[in-house]
């Protein structure tokens, strides 16, 4: 036993090593069978899983990519949630053509308060190496070292008249504290139907602004992403007033939004009394952001609006516990003259799919194909509709019943419709800032030295028509050197992805500043660029810029951009010659003195020469001389003169000049005037150098 012990030990032990090796491999092969068993097992789970059938509501799509809607991360959301409600705020005044008045408060609120709103108690920190945030007794005394070392190199630099830079923000490692916001917009709008509130901005993708319409909404997805946002950020809901034209109550709703179901979730909606007889909307949402990162672009954005709006009042204000960052701005109202309420269009046959015509058969009242054709699209006339049904061939004709059509005959129409010419559309139903407009804007903004204003006549891109205003500016308030380009899109301004927009290359590549007498990095050049349109061809997911590929749309804006640059070059080359004009006239007038002393000395040396060296051979120049020996020609007499002098030759100088730049150099356009009949209330005499709007 004991041998067999002991050679068993001695082979035992490679024997128990084999069985230990063997049985740990088999353990190791059984393991592995169970681990392979395992993975196998969970990938067939991940494959079932991922072969399930699933479906997204819309809201919990947007929810997951918000930054498609601009919600990119706090402090972009409280910008698009402040943007999104301000421009319905407009979209509804105006839809009852009513001048908009609207107020805007972002209010910060403080953790504590946030936690007492929602009724949290607050908790001290207990551990703090818990927090992202924390940082050890060691770490903070390399900082401060580093801090220190830092202060001291740049005061070293200071002292030798070196540049001195800025002490780097200390930066955290982590996200750090949230920062929540109440957003409030009020404005003496539409308002909305009471029954209606709950579906308007508690369900996404519904909406009043469908349709080939110009307006600034058109998804039915802002507020209910503002929405979205606040329920991901702080969980509460989105209260709204309202009340339309004429009602004797306030409607006040609390709703939130299922997202998984995409439909409202309401907390409450009642009736209130309107003593006050108001009528308009308020909205207010509390949600995450960040005033510091985002504070200029929602600055920057108020004013760009207040450009293109002049007819509207803003009142900005930001409330916060420290009055210091306390801010009120009212951005006032310079006109009452509002642009006509863009009107709702019919399709252009060219820029309709298959989908859409599709839709429309689905949707139209007209029975047959005749009356399909010439009732629902732009630009077919009656004859026009009856060639259109010859050349779709035999199984067409104009009795043919319209929801009879089959797919294949279908696709003969929009074939034709993508092949046949048609005229342009006309572009009436668009709503431009107008050139009085845009000018205003400009002025009262930015108080510019010289400012061009041009409107184009309508053009199109793809069936649909498009106007581009341009304006230029020369100098100003808050206005930097180089360019300063504010771009805008269906009266929207656009801040982000600036970069690619047609409207920056436009202005840094096609433009040539310098042969208009304007020094692109010198001057204070403010560029605007407003584009309205049925289809704004937005690039992006952000709706922030609009592609360069468009040639149509590109050679529009670089067109109007030159014609402003025309205008703005005369009255530069004005300026110039006028400055030249008075150096030349300054110039002169510094040398009187000493002129007039000179001569006055010369005749004083020959009036006391006796007899004289010369003959003097003008009875004219004898007298001169005894008035210089009797003192009755002076200096002073000298100075008197040549000073007239100097003002004639400058005063036919510019009468000349004026003379002939008056009838060759001033460019030339012809005055027109609206008619009084149809919608327009007002006559506007345009000119390149003016609008004048004359209201009987
Ligand atoms: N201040 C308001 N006054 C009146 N109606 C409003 C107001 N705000 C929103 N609405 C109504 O609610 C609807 C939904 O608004 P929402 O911001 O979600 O989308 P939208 O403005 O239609 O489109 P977009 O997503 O492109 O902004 C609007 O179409 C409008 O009818």
């Amino acid at each position: 036993m004991d041998d067999d012990a002991g050679d068993g030990a001695a082979s035992g032990g490679t024997k128990r090593k084999v069985t230990a090796a063997s049985s740990s491999a088999a353990a190791k092969g059984k393991a592995a069978g169970k681990g392979k068993a395992a993975s196998k097992a969970s990938a067939l789970a991940t494959a079932k899983e991922s072969s399930l059938l699933k479906q997204k509501s819309p809201a919990e799509f947007f929810a997951e990519n918000k930054n498609i809607a601009g919600f990119d991360n706090p402090g972009k959301s409280l910008y698009t949630t402040m943007r999104e409600l301000v421009e319905n705020a407009l979209d509804s005044a105006e839809s009852i053509s009513e001048l908009p008045d609207i107020e805007i408060i972002i209010e910060e609120i403080t953790k504590s308060k946030f936690n007492t709103m929602i009724g949290l108690v607050d908790r001290q920190r207990i551990d703090e190496e818990l927090y992202d945030d924390f940082e050890s007794a060691k770490a903070r005394e390399k900082r401060l070292a580093k801090e220190a070392r830092f202060q001291e190199t740049q005061a070293k630099n200071a002292a030798l008249g070196k540049k001195v830079k800025e002490a780097p923000a200390a930066r955290g490692k982590g996200r750090g504290e949230a920062a929540f916001f109440r957003v409030t917009c009020k404005d003496n709008g539409r308002g909305m139907p009471h029954d209606d509130i709950p579906n308007m901005l508690g369900r996404v993708l519904s909406g009043t602004k469908y349709g080939l319409r110009q307006t600034r909404g058109k998804f039915g997805l802002g507020a209910k992403m503002a929405l979205i946002w606040s329920k991901m950020s702080t969980g509460l809901p989105i209260e709204i007033k309202s009340s339309m034209k004429g009602q004797n109550f306030i409607s006040f709703c609390r709703l939130d939004i299922d997202i998984h179901k995409n439909v409202p979730h309401v907390h409450l909606h009642e009736k209130r009394e309107n003593k006050d007889r108001w009528h308009g909307a308020e909205l207010q949402v509390i949600i995450e952001g960040n005033w510091t990162t985002h504070r200029s672009k929602i600055l920057h954005y108020m004013r760009q609006m207040a450009v293109i709006t002049p007819y509207a009042q803003f009142l900005f204000r930001f409330l916060s516990d420290s009055p210091d960052k306390n801010l009120t701005i009212q951005f006032a109202r310079r006109t009452d003259v509002m642009p006509p309420i863009p009107l709702q269009t019919k399709h252009h046959p060219s820029a309709v799919d298959l989908l859409l015509i599709k839709r429309l058969i689905s949707e139209t009242t007209k029975q047959n194909l005749l009356q399909f054709l010439q009732h629902e699209f732009v630009n077919i006339s009656k004859s026009h509709a009856e060639r259109l049904i010859g050349e779709m061939g035999p199984d067409f004709s104009a009795k043919t019943t319209v929801k009879s059509l089959t797919s294949q005959q279908l696709v003969r129409i929009h074939q034709l419709f993508r092949q046949a010419k048609f005229d342009d559309p006309s572009g009436n139903c668009l709503s431009p800032a107008g050139e009085y407009n845009l000018r205003l804007g400009i002025i009262k903004e930015l108080h510019p030295d010289l400012v061009a204003t041009h409107a184009s006549s309508p053009q199109v891109f793809e069936g649909h028509p498009f106007i581009v205003e341009a304006g230029i500016s020369i100098g100003g308030k808050d206005v930097k050197h180089g360019l300063n380009i504010f771009r805008y899109a269906n009266r929207i301004p656009l801040l982000f992805e600036q970069g690619a927009d047609v409207i920056t290359r436009t202005a840094l590549k096609r433009i040539n500043w310098s042969s208009y007498k304007i020094n692109q990095q010198q001057d204070k050049i403010g560029v605007f660029v407003s584009i309205v349109s049925t289809k704004i061809p937005f690039k992006g997911t952000g709706k922030e810029y609009i592609g360069d590929d468009i040639t149509e749309i590109a050679s529009a804006v670089q067109s109007a951009l030159k014609q402003c640059c025309l205008q703005l070059k005369s009255k530069i080359v004005k300026k110039l010659q006028a400055r030249e004009r008075q150096d030349r006239k300054r110039n002169l007038n510094r040398y009187i003195p000493d002129v007039a002393r000179a001569i006055m000395e010369t005749l004083g040396e020959i009036a006391d020469e006796s007899p004289p060296k010369r003959p003097r051979y003008d009875k004219e120049d004898e007298e001169l001389l005894e008035k210089v020996n009797s003192e009755e020609v002076t200096e002073m007499t000298f100075r008197d003169c040549l000073t007239q002098h100097v003002e004639q030759v400058d005063y036919e100088m510019a009468l000349e000049y004026a003379m002939q730049s008056g009838v060759s150099e001033e460019p030339r356009e012809a005055l027109y005037l609206n008619s009084l009949e149809g919608s327009y209330k007002f006559i506007d005499f345009q000119s390149p150098v003016f609008v004048f709007r004359f209201i009987p």
